[in-house]
């Protein structure tokens, strides 16, 4: 029987290609979800094995989203992560195919999608009011239900294609390289067929009050066993002001050397330290096999 994954839907997102790059359809189920909340909780709970949510752009930086509810609300292992190419498109319903730009009254999209696009929005459909959607396909999935409407949405070719979109232009990401980690939670697993390129463990730190250098002597304390960071990154406790959650990546397993030497001698000091998962980490190149990407212009506009 093939297993379980839920991802942020519906067919068509970025996080559906990541889902299907991680879990291969010959042995799992794809299920959407309407929202990242939504498939971490699913996972939470147990009514799906496997999660697929993005967490990190390389344009736009952290998936707040994701991040907040790994912290706050769920309490789920990252089990692996895909870094995926992204190439946005800007597409509307084929009946405006033919339409000058300054005709569309609205941009409709997820806020990563919208944020990796803004200079190059900003200057194609400088009237346009933006609107947010849960995902990508769900703001195609809108366009495409109201050719009534003057609506564009910005988005990956496939969810044009599933949607019945026609696209206006391809790569209007204002930078190049544009790239999205996404991460696996729920059960341990690895890829059937694919050697993970390394591993990677997450860690949240969070700092006692009233300790001056706390931050620098948790920093310090990875240096001294050896351990290189490769990301660090800060979310609100939201509990008081100025008050921090601090997200740490290390470039090894947990089980490697100086992972648990560091955390014992930082949580000695009344930090706190969570584990949120040892994992391999996989690019899509060599997870694709003859999978195509839109491979659209990924040289930004303003580059061209
Ligand atoms: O909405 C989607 O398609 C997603 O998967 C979220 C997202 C949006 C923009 C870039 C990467 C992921």
């Amino acid at each position: 029987m093939k297993q379980p994954v839920a991802y942020l839907g519906p067919r068509g997102t970025f996080t559906y290609e990541a889902a299907r790059s991680l879990f291969p359809e010959e042995s799992y189920q794809h299920t959407p979800c309407d929202s990242i909340p939504d498939v971490l909780t699913a996972v939470d709970s147990k009514e799906f094995a496997y999660g697929v949510v993005p967490v990190e752009n390389a344009i736009e930086g952290s998936v707040n989203m994701t991040l907040d509810w790994l912290v706050h609300h769920v309490d789920v292992q990252i089990t692996g992560e895909l870094v995926y190419p992204i190439t946005q498109n800007l597409m509307t319903h084929r009946e405006h195919a033919d339409w000058s730009f300054d005709r569309f009254t609205r941009v409709i999209s997820h806020p990563q999608a919208v944020a990796q696009c803004r200079s190059h929005l900003r200057e194609i459909l400088p009237e346009a009011k933006i609107a947010y959607a849960d995902s990508t396909a769900e703001a195609a999935r809108q366009v495409a239900g109201h050719p009534e409407e003057a609506w564009v949405t910005v988005g990956p070719r496939s969810a044009g294609e599933l949607y019945g979109l026609s696209v206006l232009r391809s790569g209007i990401q204002d930078y190049a390289n544009n790239f999205t980690r996404f991460i696996a939670v729920g059960e341990k697993w690895s890829h059937p067929i694919v050697a993970p390129e390394r591993e990677k463990c997450s860690l949240l730190i969070t700092l006692p009050s009233d300790f001056p250098g706390a931050l620098h002597r948790v920093l310090a304390s990875f240096a001294r066993n050896g351990v290189n960071l490769s990301r660090i990154e800060s979310r609100p406790t939201k509990k008081k002001l100025g008050t921090y959650h601090f997200f740490i990546d290390a470039e090894q397993g947990a089980n490697q050397p100086g992972v648990a030497e560091a955390s014992q001698e930082i949580k000695k000091w009344g930090c706190g330290v969570r584990q949120l998962g040892s994992y391999p980490c996989y690019s899509f190149d060599k997870i694709s096999g003859n999978r195509s990407v839109d491979k659209g212009v990924t040289t930004p506009y303003n580059q061209r």
